[in-house]
């Protein structure tokens, strides 16, 4: 018989309690037992939840203090250099200062968990001495089993994943790497075997990009070494996000179970799967409910999807479980009071889809028809959402069709457009500006709580974001910056509040996801046809213009940004979801532009995590997002500068793109790899406005002046002067007051040393 099983559940709680938690004791409002004490309840309660809807094998060491991937970092004693450690357990004080830095010490670089909004810290293993401080897994399945009899399944990061999302050592040492870690691995292993554990989740990630045949030759040694270690040990090595590259080297390696995604990597898992089988003496980890979408599964596909499964693997080798771990969605929608009701009928967070792997399971345990009134129910309230108005609107799907028929380019080329930009706006050498938002004070937060409450009327609301604009314009001419921004004090998050005044969209009241640490995000749900309704940003803008005679850049969000930052419908394709947002959004730089304002930057810091994690798919994608940003942006003037910027990930292997997207000044992240994307400018051209984030926003801690005019002498060592901007690495709102004028005024510092350094040689 099939068990049921999921590859791991939120951490935040539902009513994010862990977050609380983690702020409260940062704050030092609670002491680190307590703060133990708080988190040890949380954990349990999200076991008993599992364990209650009566899943199978529950996930332990899912859960974390900040990140998973800093907890196996952790684990293995892994600290980067510069900070003081001498082994033995990780202290939470070392622990959280990795991730969020220190006055002594800048935090580690954080970036994409795979194609998701999730962000993980990135290991650096240069001059770490690998050695086990604790050992996670064990305490996590012996927490579990003593407190409430659970037999849990411990979750670990595999050593080929880890060792790929390190950094700190170059490809030729990964094989000595590898030799370093995997006695810790085997170590591991073998106590959690001596103490009885039936299954280990062994998270193998990677495996569904493009792996070499050097790593398939890796992964062969480390799989034989934890076989011929732990032969007793039940291993599922788990894979998620797309259907895995070398199925068959996969299959044949000596572990009892294998996790497939049959959500995300459908047509390639199963097309694997059929033609090749599935090898008779393991377990097939089944991943057929959507473990990072929220729409509700038709259970009637799924049980057919099963049934070509069991025609393959019995049902007694057959786990069906979520295609990834939950923690990508929200954690239920039982609390959600505000939707339409088709729409929440149609949804399905994480508790909802434990309801929907027990239903699963049970079809196969005692057959179809004893989840028969679930199955009626699931197909009525897909169908209901199908008929909805929301989803049908003609005249919104015909416009967008006409536009998007054209390939969309403004009227001059760039090194045209950039000489008329140059005399209208007259700015000195190395402008500099910042990525939009000021610190979201609790004042800023208290004000909109009071206001969405009604509490507060739209007036009084509307004065006090004025009064804001008015504090940081007169703070920003002080600080000496040359482009202004008006703060985005209005704004929750920058994908939310667009959502909330176009048409096409939804909001939960609780729906939070983790994005980094304990921020989260409530990611609206794209539902129905997105449409522009009235001017979202005009007002504002032109407030903040009206208080100074520096420009004041208009700030939006990108087409792209706004869609992978969403929930979004299944119905029509990513592309077209795209294009509607494009046409929306251009009405609003039409908008802003009519209103007098010349700089309007539209942020797309996603672009590069809806990028498909199979090369194959990457170009198209590529080709639709970089159109969808030009058909927001391309029918301005010539002389309207248009910014964009982007953060939180990798951009080497996409500058062409980045590039192709034609807007006038990028700012880019760049401090927190230190500088690493420096070394692809080196390899590629890039000429366009280019402004290369010289120091990290994520960190409380000021930079020094001499940090960042060696991050700016670095850049234009590679960069055209005449081109480059000086600016934050990305927006300012998640940081404190006094810290950001401090280190607003180092850059402005560092600019006014790189001018006086650099004006002779720059004609
Ligand atoms: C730039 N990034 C973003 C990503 N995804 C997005 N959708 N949006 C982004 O901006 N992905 C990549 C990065 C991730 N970065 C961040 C940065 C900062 C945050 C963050 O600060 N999140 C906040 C929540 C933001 C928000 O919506 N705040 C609301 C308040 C909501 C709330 O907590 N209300 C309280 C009551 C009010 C109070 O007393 O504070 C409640 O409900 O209990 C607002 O401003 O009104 C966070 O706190 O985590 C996220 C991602
Ligand atoms: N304009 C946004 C971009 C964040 S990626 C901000 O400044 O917060
Ligand atoms: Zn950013």
């Amino acid at each position: 018989m099939a068990k049921s099983s999921v590859l791991g559940y939120p951490r935040i709680g539902a009513e994010r309690e862990w977050k609380k938690a983690l702020e409260a004791f940062w704050a030092g409002k609670l002491d680190q037992s307590e703060f133990h004490e708080q988190l040890k309840e949380i954990r349990l309660n999200h076991l008993r939840k599992q364990m209650d809807k009566g899943i199978d094998l529950i996930p332990v060491n899912d859960f974390s203090y900040y990140d998973h991937v800093l907890d196996t970092a952790t684990m293995f004693g892994i600290v980067p250099k510069r900070f003081s450690y001498e082994g033995g357990v990780v202290p939470l004080s070392l622990y959280y200062g990795i991730a969020r830095g220190t006055k002594d010490a800048t935090a580690s670089e954080m970036t994409k968990w795979f194609n998701t909004n999730y962000h993980y810290i990135v290991p650096e293993l240069d001059g770490a001495e690998p050695a086990i401080t604790e050992n996670k897994p064990l305490n996590a399945y012996r927490e579990a089993k003593e407190l409430l009899g659970i037999e849990g399944k411990p979750v670990i990061l595999g050593p080929l994943s880890f060792l790929k999302l390190s950094k700190g050592y170059a490809a030729t040492e990964t094989d000595s790497w590898l030799e370093r870690l995997l006695p810790l691995y085997v170590q591991i292993l073998r106590e959690l075997a001596h103490e009885g554990v039936q299954w280990v989740q062994i998270d193998e990630p990677i495996l569904v990009t493009k792996v070499s045949a050097e790593d398939v030759r890796r992964l062969k040694s480390i799989y034989d070494s934890f076989a011929s270690a732990v032969p007793e040990l039940n291993i599922m090595l788990q894979t998620y996000f797309e259907s895995v590259e070398n199925y068959s080297d996969i299959v044949a390696l000596p572990v009892k179970g294998i996790g497939l995604d049959f959500v995300h990597g459908l047509s390639g898992n199963l097309s694997a799967v059929r033609q090749s089988g599935f090898p008779a003496d393991k377990v097939l980890g089944a991943g057929v409910i959507d473990g990072r979408g929220i729409w509700k599964a038709s259970l009637q596909e799924k049980l057919a999807l099963l049934k070509e499964l069991t025609g393959i693997v019995s049902s007694d080798r057959l786990i069906i479980q979520s295609s990834c771990s939950l923690l990508h969605v929200p954690v239920t929608v039982q609390n959600e009071k505000k939707l339409l009701p088709e729409l929440k009928g149609a949804l399905a967070f994480a508790d909802e889809k434990l309801d929907e792997i027990v239903l699963l399971t049970k079809a196969d345990v005692s057959g179809e028809t004893s989840i028969a009134v679930e199955l009626v129910q699931y197909e009525s309230d897909l169908q209901a959402l199908k008929q909805s108005g929301e989803r049908n609107r003609n005249d919104i799907q015909q416009s967008v069709a006409a536009i998007s028929a054209q390939y969309p380019a403004r009227h001059l080329p760039f090194t045209e457009r950039h000489l008329v930009q140059r005399d209208k706006w007259q700015l000195p050498l190395f402008p500099t500006t910042t990525i939009g938002s000021f610190p979201q004070s609790a004042e800023v937060r208290k004000a909109r709580q009071l206001w969405r409450k009604g509490e507060w009327s739209n007036e009084r609301y509307a004065k006090f974001i004025e009064e804001q604009i008015d504090i940081w314009v007169k703070l920003q001419e002080e600080i000496g910056l040359d482009v202004l921004v008006h703060g985005e004090f209005e704004r929750t998050d920058m994908v939310e509040f667009f959502g909330e005044k176009l048409a096409g969209f939804a909001f939960t009241q609780f729906g939070w996801v983790q994005s980094y640490g304990s921020r989260c995000v409530k990611p609206p749900i794209i539902f129905g046809d997105v449409a522009f309704e009235e001017a979202m940003t005009v007002e504002e803008t032109k407030y903040a213009q009206s208080k100074t005679e520096r420009p004041v850049k208009g700030m939006l969000t990108g087409p792209i940004t706004i869609m992978n930052w969403s929930f979004v419908r299944e119905d029509i394709t990513r592309e077209q979801i795209a294009y509607q947002l494009a046409y929306a959004l251009r009405q609003e730089v039409e908008a802003l532009e009519k209103a007098g304002i010349g700089m309007i930057q539209v942020d797309e810091p996603a672009v590069r995590e809806g990028l498909p994690l199979k090369e194959q798919d990457q170009a198209n994608y590529l080709q639709w997002a970089v159109k969808a940003f030009r058909m927001t942006t391309s029918t301005v003037q010539d002389t309207t500068q248009i910014h964009t910027h982007m953060c939180y990930c990798e951009f080497h292997d996409m500058i062409d793109s980045i590039e192709a997207m034609d807007a006038d000044v990028i700012s880019i992240e760049t401090s927190r790899s230190h500088g690493e994307l420096i070394h692809s400018f080196e390899l590629n051209t890039y000429e366009l406005g280019i402004g290369l984030g010289v120091y990290d926003i994520h960190s409380p801690r000021v930079p020094r002046v001499e940090e960042m005019s060696s991050m700016i002498d670095r850049a234009l060592r590679v960069l055209d002067p005449q081109l480059f901007w000086i600016n934050p690495d990305c927006g300012l709102k998640t940081r404190g007051f006094e810290e950001t004028v401090d280190s607003l005024r180092n850059m402005v510092e560092a600019t006014r040393i790189a001018r006086e350094k650099h004006s002779l040689t720059v004609k």
